[in-house]
């Protein structure tokens, strides 16, 4: 099995952001194949990295090394022993050699391998995707079961007070406001300079005054 190389193939890096788990396969009869491996790890190392840079996952993503053709034995390039170290060599999570065409169970191994490894790697917390990637689900957060418009009356939360708008000059941040606060602001007469009383009152308590109960 030969890979085309990421030139050729602008989709290849773009598959490796997106995996939890990886199986490279090579021929035992293709010593091209069996080289491409060791490339295309390297490309999984590189791009899983530099997610890893800008999110919270720290632990690299299994990948699986497995050998196909076993049973061309006449025409073997690539031995089981070199196939095990490599494997080592470049970091692999487990290697395999199997036949495709022979045994259906050997093929089964390595899926039920690499669906036990990417379980693994999901229950560990610091493994989970990264903030942008999952929606959070803070105590604060909407409940999960009930569909997110609904709750907040068809419009983000964002939309009804802004993280800035909530951010005092003291580095504390004031807790988002109730329902009945937000109905207020909504129903609040706008105030001679066109602002709202509530978003006013807020603007003053951000300068530091204290706010009036
Ligand atoms: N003897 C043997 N032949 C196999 C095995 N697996 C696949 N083949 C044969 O190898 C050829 C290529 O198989 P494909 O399934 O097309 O695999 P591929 O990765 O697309 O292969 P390439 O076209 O070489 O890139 C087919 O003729 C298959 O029958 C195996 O385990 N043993």
């Amino acid at each position: 099995m030969c890979f085309p190389k990421e030139m050729e193939c602008p989709g290849l890096e773009a598959n490796i952001r997106w995996a939890d788990v990886f199986i490279l396969m090579y021929s035992v009869t293709d010593k091209c194949s069996f080289d491409e491996c060791s490339r295309l790890k390297f490309l999984i190392n590189y791009n899983k990295r530099r997610r890893r840079l800008s999110s919270s996952a720290r632990v690299e993503p299994p990948v699986l090394l497995v050998g196909n053709k076993s049973d061309q034995i006449a025409d073997r390039m690539v031995t089981f022993e070199e196939g095990h170290k490599r494997s080592a060599d470049i970091g692999c999570v487990s290697f395999h050699e199997i036949s495709v065409r022979e045994n259906i169970e050997e093929v089964w191994d390595v899926f039920r391998d690499a669906v036990r490894r990417w379980r693994s790697l999901t229950k560990c917390p610091r493994l989970k995707r990264s903030s942008s990637e999952v929606p959070s689900q803070s105590s604060d957060s909407p409940s999960p079961n009930i569909p997110y418009q609904q709750q907040t009356g068809g419009r983000r939360w964002e939309e009804e007070a802004p993280f800035r708008d909530r951010a005092s000059t003291d580095g504390t941040l004031h807790s988002r406001p109730t329902w009945r606060q937000q109905q207020q602001h909504q129903a609040a007469p706008p105030s001679p300079s066109g602002a709202p009383l509530l978003e006013r009152r807020m603007s003053i308590s951000m300068r530091g005054s204290p706010i009036d109960n």
